[in-house]
């Protein structure tokens, strides 16, 4: 019988720090990475480029099931390619994760991208990121772990992180999207965010980059006995 691929997971909320612990544990471990809500993101920005009516659930799910998507890494660096064209900059806006949010809430779009997502399970070991990995899409993950921080220091690193990309943003209304995002994405009937109940819970508030990496290397590695 063929080994089971291992997974760790990382869910939790807008500007956590799961990106960039999940990046740092896939350079660590010479693991795979799935960027499930990169494929959120690109379902929403498909949906505003053909201005399909975001609030129909039933002209969504066909949009999801036949998403045209590519994940390609050229010279290091993440190319995400929509219908050939690449859309890695242009999904990162709060528009577009905001977008996401309202159409991740929909049953059959999840559903619709499941197996998409189940794929990215290879040898040697996925690090997933998102917010039901955990809990829904690799439920017999055997490392799980749920990234918090406080709405305001999420929105700080958030604002820092947009700037640095060149666009312009307003703090207060940058707090109140996450907060108005983080309600729609606990409070959804469907895989909301919750912690798995097997997940290792951690609050980066107060804690650096380098911290957390470290917590949660030394928590896989002991689960998974690795070296
Ligand atoms: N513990 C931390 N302390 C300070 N800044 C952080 C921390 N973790 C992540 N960041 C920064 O916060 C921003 C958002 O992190 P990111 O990994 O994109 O979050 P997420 O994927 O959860 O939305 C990035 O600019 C990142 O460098
Ligand atoms: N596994 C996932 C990943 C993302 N999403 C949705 O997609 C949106 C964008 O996800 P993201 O991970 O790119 O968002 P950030 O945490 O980077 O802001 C989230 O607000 C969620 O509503 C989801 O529902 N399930």
């Amino acid at each position: 019988m063929a080994a089971v691929v291992p997974v760790i997971t990382i869910d939790g909320p807008s500007g956590a720090g799961k990106g960039t612990l999940c990046k740092a544990l896939a350079e660590a471990l010479q693991w795979h990475l799935l960027d499930s809500g990169a494929i959120y993101r690109v379902l929403a920005l498909a949906a505003l480029h053909h201005q399909v009516d975001i609030s129909a659930e039933d002209t969504l799910v066909p949009l999801a099931a036949h998403l045209d998507v590519h994940f390609k890494v050229l010279d290091g660096q993440l190319e995400i390619v929509l219908e050939g064209e690449d859309v890695g900059q242009e999904i990162r806006t709060e528009t577009v994760g905001n977008t996401a949010s309202k159409i991740a809430a929909f049953p059959r779009v999840r559903e619709a991208l499941l197996r998409r997502q189940r794929a990215f399970r290879e040898a040697p070991g996925l690090i997933a990121d998102g917010r039901d990995m955990g809990t829904v899409v690799f439920a017999d993950a055997p490392v799980k772990i749920f990234l918090d921080a406080s709405p305001e220091e999420r929105a700080h690193r958030r604002m820092r992180q947009l700037q640095e990309k060149g666009f312009s943003v307003n703090f207060e209304r940058l707090l109140s999207e996450i907060k108005e995002r983080d309600s729609r994405d606990r409070n959804r009937p469907v895989a909301p965010l919750i912690p798995a109940p097997d997940a290792l819970v951690l609050d980066s508030t107060s804690m650096t980059i380098e911290e957390v990496i470290a917590q949660a290397l030394s928590h896989s590695r002991r689960i998974l006995a690795l070296a």
